[in-house]
């Protein structure tokens, strides 16, 4: 059977605050990811959801517990070892689309594919443009991404975050700061790859509506895992 995606077993999250002052925020995650699983990540603001979205994502460490993706276990990774496991295997939508401003989608999008040799050929553009196409925006792709409305961006930066083709994508409130119709276009474009590529997504959202359209809710309460099933 394929290794799970992400498999996260007692995984603990300290923050050192300086003085001996350390606060614990996440208490023992055990969490496995099956590939093609989209699941909703809730829970209330504070609670630790992009505190494990960050740890997932290889972009901070655990304080303690096992952290594998696709297999392979992180925790004695370098952080050299860490940027390619990440490149290789992660798309990231954020809430703020971090989109570079005096660039058109379609540079924006070709942008992860710069570094590796696999996509850094002829047929980059091209395959940055069908990226932009599946997402709607094939007519923009020459323009700046600050002439486009915050919901293009936002799948702009959906188009981007597939790029590497990654078997992994974490949505952190990418849908947070739209309005209910570019909100539902974000989400069918990650349902849609996620479909077809077989992805898997966590996706972190205040919104229920959008989160019972996932396979599965997991909710964050006070940095740990509930489960209401
Ligand atoms: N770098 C840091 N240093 C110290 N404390 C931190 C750091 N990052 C997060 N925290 C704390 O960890 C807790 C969880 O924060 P986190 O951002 O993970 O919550 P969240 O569930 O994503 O919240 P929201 O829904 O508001 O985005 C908070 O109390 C926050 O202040």
């Amino acid at each position: 059977m394929a290794e799970p995606v992400v498999c996260l077993h007692d995984v603990r999250k300290a923050f050192n605050l300086g003085l001996a002052n350390e606060t614990e925020v996440l208490h023992g995650i055990d969490l496995t990811l099956e590939r093609g699983e989209f699941c909703a990540v809730m829970g209330p603001s504070g609670s630790g959801k992009s505190t494990l979205l960050n740890i997932v994502g290889l972009l901070d460490r655990p304080t303690s517990g096992s952290l594998r993706i696709g297999g392979e276990e992180t925790g004695a990774l370098d952080d050299h070892a860490l940027t390619r496991l990440r490149g290789h295997n992660i798309g990231f939508v954020f809430q703020y689309h971090n989109l570079l401003a005096g660039f058109t989608a379609l540079e924006n999008v070709m942008m992860p594919m710069l570094g590796d040799a696999t996509f850094f050929n002829d047929g980059m553009a091209q395959r940055a443009a069908a990226l932009l196409d599946s997402v709607g925006l094939s007519k923009w792709r020459d323009s700046r991404v600050t002439e486009l409305s915050g919901g293009q961006q936002q799948r702009v930066a959906v188009a981007r975050s597939l790029a590497m083709a990654p078997p992994l994508l974490l949505a952190d409130e990418p849908t947070g700061n739209l309005d209910t119709k570019s909100a539902d276009a974000v989400f069918e474009q990650l349902r849609k790859a996620n479909r077809e590529h077989g992805m898997a997504v966590l996706f972190v959202t205040h919104n229920p509506l959008l989160a019972a359209r996932c396979d599965r809710i997991i909710h964050v309460v006070d940095g740990r895992l509930r489960s209401y099933a």
